[in-house]
């Protein structure tokens, strides 16, 4: 019989096998005052719970800069990159030892997984990280990811761990994203500075209304709800559900698996994306941008068609073949990305050409399109 919980709760995560679960610095820290060490305890029991139950649960943590500020006795968060790093490799130590302890109570392993951008933009560390998680995984171990903060530049850094937790879902094909913060989901205004906000309860990852809806992060924490949305839009093309719940409310996790309508759940509403497509989707950085004129628009959109010289109006940047460009239509906005056959000297002097003529004008060919459609997502 369904219980009173579940009847006006939702079956979204009740049949979940595979789940990552983020939880971010804001709450970690109880705003900044140290790792909150009874709380951890408390969403360990919770996933030890799960991973008893067979749900197979993959953390990802920030709280490395907070806790580190803490033990080195910095008041404000610093801005220098490399005071930033110096903070996450003395805070990261507090946070695996916390993990571990807690998680060693209830008999399980962690495994301590800090990764870069690099890691998962390089197509061999990609597919290296994910045989490796998937190990761990199937060797009943937790794994704690963190984004390895140390080395990472402005430049090269995922910056809020929302991202990191999409990508670790996609990665590993979860059914759920669930990311605990320090509200009680997506409401319709910061709930911060507008206290008459109402939470979303649930919605489509995609749907364009909650863009403007979700602000910024706190001191603390990097994205706020901005980064959470788009966290459930890198989740879907994969095809998991996002939930964004408080790790305040007592037994949530099991809450959250038991149907209960918790927080704010983003729902996929498009058919999951091949794993090719999905790490190029996932891809932050481009070189470039190709603009395209309405013809190729079209026939990208609505064939998945191969990109031609023929269609592209005007190149930007400096990239080089093999490099990630992004394809804009003539107003700007982003259509597709892909990794392109040419160099950007070369894709300019083929623009508006037919692929017959390439040869012709640089001397050699390397392929007839400029992004083969295996190599191009449209967004
Ligand atoms: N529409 C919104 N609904 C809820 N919270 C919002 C919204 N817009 C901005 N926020 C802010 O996002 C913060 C949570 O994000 P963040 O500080 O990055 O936390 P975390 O460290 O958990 O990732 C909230 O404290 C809140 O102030
Ligand atoms: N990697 C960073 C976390 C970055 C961060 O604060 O992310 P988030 O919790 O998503 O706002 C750390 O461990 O301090």
């Amino acid at each position: 019989m369904e219980t009173k919980q579940q009847a006006g709760g939702r079956k979204a995560l009740t049949g979940a096998r595979r789940v990552v679960v983020k939880i971010g610095s804001a709450l970690l820290t109880n705003d900044g005052r140290g790792l909150d060490e009874p709380a951890i305890g408390g969403w360990v029991d919770q996933i030890a719970a799960l991973h008893l139950a067979g749900v197979e649960v993959v953390l990802v943590s920030s709280g490395a800069v907070a806790a580190g500020m803490v033990r080195l006795g910095w008041q404000v968060r610093p801005s220098a990159v490399h005071e930033l790093q110096a903070a996450a490799a003395v805070g990261q130590n507090g946070l695996t030892e916390c993990y571990e302890g807690h998680f060693a109570r209830h008999g399980l392993l962690t495994a301590q997984v800090l990764l870069t951008h690099d890691d998962l933009s390089n197509r061999k560390r990609y597919l290296n990280a994910r045989s490796a998680l998937r190990t761990l995984v199937d060797l009943r171990v937790v794994p704690v990811i963190n984004e390895n903060d140390t080395v990472v530049t402005d430049e090269i850094r995922f910056g809020d761990n929302d991202t990191l937790g999409a990508l670790v879902a996609n990665l590993l094909e979860a059914d759920a994203l669930v990311i605990l913060t320090d509200q009680e989901g997506l409401y319709d205004a910061d709930p911060r500075h507008n206290p008459a906000a109402t939470l979303i309860h649930e919605g489509r990852a995609d749907d364009p209304a909650f863009t403007a809806m979700a602000g910024g992060g706190g001191a603390l924490g990097r994205g706020g709800m901005a980064t959470k949305l788009q966290a459930a839009r890198l989740a879907a093309r994969s095809g998991a559900c996002t939930v964004i719940a408080s790790g305040r409310q007592p037994e949530v996790l099991s809450r959250l698996v038991a149907g209960e309508r918790l927080g704010t759940l983003l729902s996929p509403d498009q058919a999951p994306m091949a794993a090719r497509k999905r790490w190029l989707a996932g891809q932050l950085q481009v070189r470039g941008s190709l603009t395209l004129d309405a013809g190729a628009v079209k026939v990208l959109q609505s064939r998945g068609s191969s990109l031609l010289p023929v269609g592209v109006r005007a190149v930007s940047g400096n990239f080089v073949r093999g490099d990630m460009v992004l394809c804009v239509d003539e107003q700007g906005r982003r259509i597709a990305k892909g990794l392109v056959n040419y160099g950007a000297e070369d894709a300019a002097r083929l623009l508006g050409k037919p692929s017959h003529q390439i040869e012709a004008i640089l001397g050699f060919m390397e392929a007839p399109e400029l992004i083969h459609r295996d190599n191009l997502v449209v967004l």
